[in-house]
């Protein structure tokens, strides 16, 4: 399976931000890991062409679950795919917060994703106060039951662990803490959807950094990472990248 470095630029970033992508394409011209960066929407159009004959693909991090008509501010994931996106963030955390998405809503975008040849890039994470009840595992289970598809494979469908209390904050769980999780996911999605679960990619989000990439990267069944803050600059995410290429 082919590792994957995500960057997750969140309301972050105008044009003068793209030069960050050819620092980051020539920083990690060695690697053997796929690299997304998902800007705002505003960006995608732009960072696909300052991304085209480079190694970088770009994404977007969220769509609506209706290919069109009357929803004023929203995109579709046809927009996405016109505008030079190839996958599409789901489900995050802030987006379940901000707008009250239900696993339902993105169960229902991620069809809309899968429809217009997206890959979906599918978040689960449980708040500090479901880890601190021990329902850590009841959490992700139902977020995975409700927001993944029926039919999702490897080929179409990411999955990121991000724990709500590990975003932004410079906490990370422990290792054993994220292959537990990790594990748990591998083993009901493969209960669901067979073999092809196997090389479906895990990736593991929330804070994330060079100095402890390479210890998450080498914890079981994480397959790559969503990265926020330390993806908004070549010089740390292109460390992430490298770490990702070495595990
Ligand atoms: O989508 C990315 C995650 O929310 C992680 O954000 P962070 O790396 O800033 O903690």
């Amino acid at each position: 399976m082919r590792k994957l470095a995500a960057g997750n630029w969140k309301m972050n970033g105008t044009a003068d931000s793209l030069t960050e992508i050819a620092a980051l394409a020539a920083a990690t011209g060695g690697a053997t890991c796929d690299i997304l960066i998902c800007p705002p929407a505003t960006l995608i159009a732009a960072m696909a062409a300052a991304a085209k004959d480079t190694a970088v693909m770009v994404g977007g991090q969220d769509c609506h679950a209706k290919a069109s008509g009357a929803h004023t501010g929203d995109i579709s994931a046809a927009m996405l795919k016109d505008a030079g996106a190839g996958h599409v963030i789901l489900g995050h955390s802030e987006r379940r917060a901000d707008h009250g998405e239900t696993d339902a809503d993105v169960r229902a975008k991620a069809d809309a994703a899968g429809a217009a040849g997206l890959i979906r890039v599918i978040c689960v994470g449980e708040t500090e106060a479901e880890r601190d009840a021990g329902t850590t595992l009841k959490i992700i289970g139902r977020q995975l039951a409700g927001s993944v598809p029926d039919g999702a494979g490897a080929a179409d469908t990411v999955i990121a662990y991000e724990p709500v209390w590990a975003i932004g904050t410079g906490r990370t769980p422990t290792l054993n803490q994220i292959a537990e999780v990790h594990d748990f996911m591998r083993q009901t999605l493969t209960d669901r959807f067979g073999a092809k679960a196997k090389d479906m990619r895990l990736l593991y989000g929330g804070s994330v950094k060079p100095s402890n990439a390479g210890e998450i990267f080498a914890t079981s069944n994480v397959d790559g990472a969503l990265v926020g803050g330390a993806s908004l600059k070549a010089a740390d995410f292109s460390q992430i990248v490298t770490a990702l290429s070495a595990a």
